[in-house]
């Protein structure tokens, strides 16, 4: 009897095999916060209550939303204020409560009002103040203090987006490019949360690049992952679309979509999205050149693309973009075979560099501050001392 009691609880144990398509990336939470209540005074001795504690939310670069999972349905409370006492005339404030949020995140009250946003470490903003202690203005009688219901709603920050459809090999690329491990399998949607990779370079200059599962035809309206994820591009300085140089097609029940009709609708689903991003730069990569005849589709690309206000009108309505991104560079890779990924990277850094300088036109180029600097050098002579 106890043996099989045994089975049964080892049967239990067997953990599910597709346990890794639940996702444990959580980019929203929603919370109940409330400030400590203030102490009360004592009016016979003219004594104050303390401040009641404050919630407050701090940026912090190990922090994910799901450390926040263990407060669902719970009211998080800061610390009340003390009352005043006779051996005691002025109250302690009550203890705030930090919570330590990922870097990104955006933070709204119930009505929608934004309370503030969190981009860099020790960030903070205050959600849920304490009350005023008790003291002659409100007769020595401590105040509650605020409670909201709140939305933290996270977007990642990184250097570069890459948007790509299911397939294009969008994982593979950040895998050959930077130091992440993503799932890379010959399915679509494969990936379906967002990863981000950082790409180091020789000088140590480090560049992230944020991965999104895959968009497709109709993500608007909801199919597939939907726009779901793209939020996350908004906070990228730089797109990267990539397409697989055979197209696309999701199954055989679905249209089949060759390379340049899948950068239109890419194109055309970032605009229903939210036509702001197209002023981002985009470079686009046309992935898998080591396939057979991938070199003269890519020219055509090329050219199309090249030409694409003369040829616009002759491209199916349904996936004709109103606004046409321009692209700034067009690259052929290979994400498998590592072929022009180097290219590729040394192009993003380009890229980025040339956005950095045109944004603060005073950051002088290494290579000019070393003259500058020996000039100095030169000019008053070494101090020795
Ligand atoms: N021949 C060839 N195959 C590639 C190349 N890059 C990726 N693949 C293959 O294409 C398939 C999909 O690659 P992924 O990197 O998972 O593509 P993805 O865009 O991340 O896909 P989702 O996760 O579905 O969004 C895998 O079988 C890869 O091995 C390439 O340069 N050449």
């Amino acid at each position: 009897m106890v043996f099989i009691t045994k089975i049964c609880y080892a049967v239990k144990e067997i953990k599910i095999p597709r346990n890794y398509l639940r996702s444990k990336f959580l980019d929203s939470v929603r919370l109940h916060v409330k400030g400590g209540t203030g102490g009360t005074g004592l009016p016979k001795f003219g004594g104050l209550g303390g401040q009641g504690g404050c919630v407050y939310c701090v940026g912090s670069e190990n922090a994910n939303l799901r450390h926040m999972s263990k407060y669902r349905a719970k009211t998080i409370t800061a610390g009340h204020g003390e009352d005043s006492r006779k051996t005691k005339i002025v109250g302690n404030p009550g203890s705030d409560i930090k919570l330590e949020v990922p870097l990104g995140v955006t933070v709204y009250r119930e009505d929608g009002k934004v309370l503030g946003t969190i981009d860099k470490e020790g960030d903070t903003v205050i959600v849920a103040r304490g009350g005023p202690g008790g003291d002659p203005d409100n007769n020595f009688l401590g105040h509650f203090g605020q409670i909201h219901h709140i939305r933290l709603d996270l977007k990642l920050i990184a250097d570069i987006g890459l948007v790509g459809f299911p397939n294009a090999g969008k994982s593979s690329l950040l895998k050959a490019i930077s130091r992440a491990k993503p799932r890379i399998a010959n399915y679509p949607f494969t990936t379906i949360k967002p990863n981000k990779g950082i790409i180091q370079y020789e000088d140590l200059r480090q560049i992230s690049m944020a991965d999104l599962p895959g968009l497709i035809e109709g993500a608007h309206i909801n199919i597939g992952l939907g726009h779901k994820f793209l939020k996350h591009v908004e906070r990228t300085k730089l797109l990267l679309f990539i397409a697989d140089v055979e197209g696309f097609r999701l199954s055989p029940r679905h249209t089949k979509r060759t390379c340049l009709e899948t950068v239109l609708l890419l194109n055309k689903e970032l605009e229903l999205y939210d036509p702001e991003l197209l002023n981002k730069p985009v470079i686009l990569a046309i992935n898998k050149m080591d396939l057979n005849g991938a070199e003269d589709i890519f020219g055509e690309v090329k050219e199309s693309l090249s030409n694409i206000h003369n040829i616009i009108e002759k491209i199916p309505e349904e996936i004709r973009p109103e606004n046409l991104i321009s692209f700034q560079d067009i690259i052929g890779i290979s994400a498998l075979k590592g072929s022009s990924v180097e290219d590729l990277k040394q192009l993003l850094r380009k890229r980025l560099d040339d956005l950095a300088e045109e944004s603060n036109p005073d950051i002088i180029e290494p290579s000019r501050l070393l003259k500058k600097n020996r000039a100095i050098v030169r000019e008053r002579g070494p101090q020795i001392t």
